[in-house]
Parts: C-alpha cells; structure tokens; sequence
C-alpha cells in the first residue's frame, strides 16, 4: 500500500538570517526543499508527497517541484502554519485527504520530513520506511551524541552572555540526537496529532518532532541508524557543510 511523505518547507529560517525562507534558499543552485523532494523520489519507498509551503508561496514551491524531472512522484503543495507542528498536521490532513483513493489502497505509511535536512540520502529514507514495515508503529533515525553532555539548572538560551549552573553530566551512551524522515503508521500518526491538537493550557505540549507526540500516547518509538548527510540547516555554517557533503558525494 502507499508511502505518503510530507515534506516540511514552511519555515521562515530566522536562525539561518537569509532574506528569504529557509526552504528556498539555494544549496549548489537548487533550492533546499527540492533536494529533499529528489532524495524522498529516489528512494523509490515514497508514492506521493505533500509538502507544507510559506503562504503565498505555494504556486511556486508547486513549480520549482513541478519542473523538476527527478521529483517523479505526485506532488501536493498546501500553506504551512504557525508552528512546524501546526504544519505538519495541516500537510497530513490535505495529503490523506487527496491520496485516500489511490489506486493502490489508501495510504499506509506517513514520513514526514524537513525540506531543512536537504541531504538526507535515499537509503535511510528506505531505513526508515522498512522499519515501519517491520511493525514498528514510529520510527525516528538517530546518532550517536558525540559531546559531553551537562544539563543545566536554569536554562538562559536567550542570554549567551550568562553563566548557567550545571546540575549533572547526563549518560551520553543512551542519548541519540534525532533526524529526519520520521516514519509512521498511519493510524498512529493520526491520532498523535488529533490528540496534540486537542491539549490546551499547561497540558499543550511543545514537541520539536513527531515522535514526541506519539510518547506523549504511552506509544513505543524505536530509533534506527541515523546518517551524518541527514544533518539538520539552521545556521549559515551548517549551510557551508552541506555544501562540502555535496561535493563528497560526488
Ligand atoms: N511553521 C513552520 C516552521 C517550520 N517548518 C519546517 O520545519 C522544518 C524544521 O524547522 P526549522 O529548521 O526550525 O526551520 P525554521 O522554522 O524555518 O527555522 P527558524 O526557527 O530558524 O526560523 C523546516 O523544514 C521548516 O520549513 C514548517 O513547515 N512550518
Ligand atoms: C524534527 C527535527 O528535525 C528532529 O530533529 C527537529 O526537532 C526540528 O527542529 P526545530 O528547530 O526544533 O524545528
């Protein structure tokens, strides 16, 4: 049965301070978002993809995917939201909706992935797929964290300048720092974000990924290997290392 992927592009990219969203900012000439959607295609485990868009900037996230030869899977484009969370959902709903009567059967598997991690290579798109298939209900790819890691007691991210007071060095040996395609079963992916939508007050929860709302059931999450290519674009310097992985694949 099908694979839907849903492709996260509707960031502003603050953080990365181009005068542009994130998404189309260019690596090697071609926009970030459409190296995610070739590498998603040439996986050959995705059989349509929806893909979240700046509002007012899906006709042209439609065209630079619709003009490209090697993203050869049908393509939705729909306005992402406020929060990538919020976008996600909103990608899910439109992307089940239109894919439900593919001649296939109705969509089975859902990936979601960020058009921020261009380089994420075929073969764990593939990984993550299969491990889905496996029977695993989510499945995230993870590495290694390579770093000493301290937790903090009064985190102050927003004041570079200020000493933060250490409370323990947390066991690095149990720690995966997490990527994505994120992949999941349908129905468990559905119901993660209709719950999530449903929380309110203190109960809302701020989850940086998917995975995190499926935790949040009491639902099994299972991590397989991640890949370094994967790595996340948030910064102008992670910009300049995509570009050096490019040129080593090569
Ligand atoms: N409202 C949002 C926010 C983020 N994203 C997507 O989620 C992925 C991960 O987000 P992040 O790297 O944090 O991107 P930005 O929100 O664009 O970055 P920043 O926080 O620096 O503005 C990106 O592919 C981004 O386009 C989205 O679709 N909708
Ligand atoms: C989903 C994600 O890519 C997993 O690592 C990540 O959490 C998204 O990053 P953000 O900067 O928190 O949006």
């Amino acid at each position: 049965m099908p694979t839907l992927a849903v492709l996260t592009a509707a960031g502003s990219g603050t953080r990365l301070g181009m005068d542009l969203p994130k998404a189309l900012v260019e690596l090697d000439g071609l926009p970030l978002v459409v190296h995610a959607a070739r590498r998603l295609c040439a996986s050959g485990a995705v059989d349509a993809l929806v893909v979240t868009a700046p509002a007012g900037l899906e006709d042209h996230v439609a065209s630079l995917l619709g003009d490209d030869p090697a993203v050869d899977r049908p393509v939705r484009v729909v306005a992402g939201a406020g929060t990538r969370q919020a976008s996600v959902a909103a990608g899910l709903r439109a992307g089940l909706d239109a894919s439900t009567s593919d001649a296939d059967g109705p969509v089975d598997v859902v990936l979601v992935h960020d058009a921020a991690r261009p380089l994420a290579p075929p073969r764990l798109v593939r990984r993550v797929v299969d491990a889905v298939r496996s029977g695993h209900g989510a499945v995230v790819p993870g590495l290694p964290v390579a770093d000493t890691v301290k937790r903090v007691t009064a985190a102050r991210p927003d004041d570079p300048t200020r000493a933060e007071p250490v409370a323990e060095t947390v066991d690095r040996a149990a720690l995966r720092a997490v990527q994505t395609p994120q992949g999941f079963d349908r129905a468990t992916l559905e119901r993660a974000h209709e719950a999530a939508a449903h929380r309110a007050g203190d109960e809302a929860l701020a989850a940086t990924d998917d995975a995190g709302l499926v935790e949040a059931l009491g639902l099994p999450v299972h991590v397989v290997p991640g890949d370094a290519a994967a790595a996340k674009i948030t910064t102008a310097h992670d910009l300049r290392v995509a570009a050096l992985t490019l040129g080593e694949e090569r």
